[in-house]
């Protein structure tokens, strides 16, 4: 699915001070492509992806994912294009600390009308042979592997990933990275990733760089290098 997105901004008052998280941003998140959005924090990354994923709504503007126009949809129009179309991966996991790996994954397939098959999904991440384990019981990367499974048996047409790899040491990190890379390669799944990894950029086909909640830099990258070679910062 691609993503344009037309002037589109965003506020928040919190107390006496407004802040435009986001201003008259315009740009393109390409059909199956991965795109990189880098910035330093406070930029407006994440405020961004949360638009862009139906979590909260634009104050101005249009967001257009294939034939959905966000700002038209009334809220259960939104959880229902959220539902069948977005992942999420978040820097810390969030998984259900009560459910196993398998029920964690569950959740997902529970969200979709569409779901991909579990095990399938959880051989691909390489955390079939942990299924019944809890949590606790994993590493981070192993954590963020099951995270990865939970969205995407969902069977999600864009995977939006906010810092997936920041509480990550770099071999596990460029591990994620190659298995979001597998997704986007494997289920042609639009994959955004925020990142303040500036290196992270060169495995995307496109890298946005934002300022100040703007746009200040976009292009795209005529070779891929693969994850394992990302100059990790
Ligand atoms: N719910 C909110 N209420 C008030 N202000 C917010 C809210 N969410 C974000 N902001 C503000 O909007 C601006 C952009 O925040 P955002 O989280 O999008 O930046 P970011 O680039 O993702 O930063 P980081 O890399 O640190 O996560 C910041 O000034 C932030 O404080």
């Amino acid at each position: 699915m691609a993503i344009e997105l037309t002037n589109v901004s965003k506020s928040y008052q919190s107390g006496e001070v407004h802040v435009q998280a986001v201003k008259n941003v315009t740009t393109t998140i390409p059909e199956s492509k991965i795109v990189t959005i880098l910035g330093p924090s406070g930029s407006g990354k994440s405020t961004l992806l949360n638009l862009v994923g139906g979590i909260e709504p634009h104050d101005e503007g249009s967001i257009q994912v294939n034939d959905v126009t966000l700002e038209k949809l009334k809220r259960k129009g939104v959880t229902e294009y959220r539902r069948q179309n977005i992942g999420f991966i978040f820097q810390q996991y969030n998984l259900i600390s009560t459910l196993t790996v398998e029920e964690n994954v569950e959740v997902g397939r529970y969200l979709s009308q569409n779901p991909l098959d579990m095990k399938d999904v959880l051989e691909k991440v390489r955390m079939w042979d942990k299924k019944d384990k809890f949590p606790y019981q994993l590493s981070g990367g192993e954590q963020q592997r099951v995270a990865i499974a939970r969205a995407l048996v969902k069977n999600p047409n864009i995977l939006l990933c906010d810092e997936p790899t920041g509480a990550l040491d770099e071999h596990t990190g460029k591990n994620i990275l190659s298995l979001l890379k597998f997704v986007n390669d494997t289920y042609h799944t639009t994959v955004c990733i925020i990142t303040h990894n500036q290196g992270i950029g060169d495995m995307a086909h496109k890298v946005i760089r934002m300022a100040s909640g703007e746009i200040v830099e976009e292009h795209w990258n005529d070779e891929l290098i693969d994850p394992e070679q990302v100059t990790w910062a």
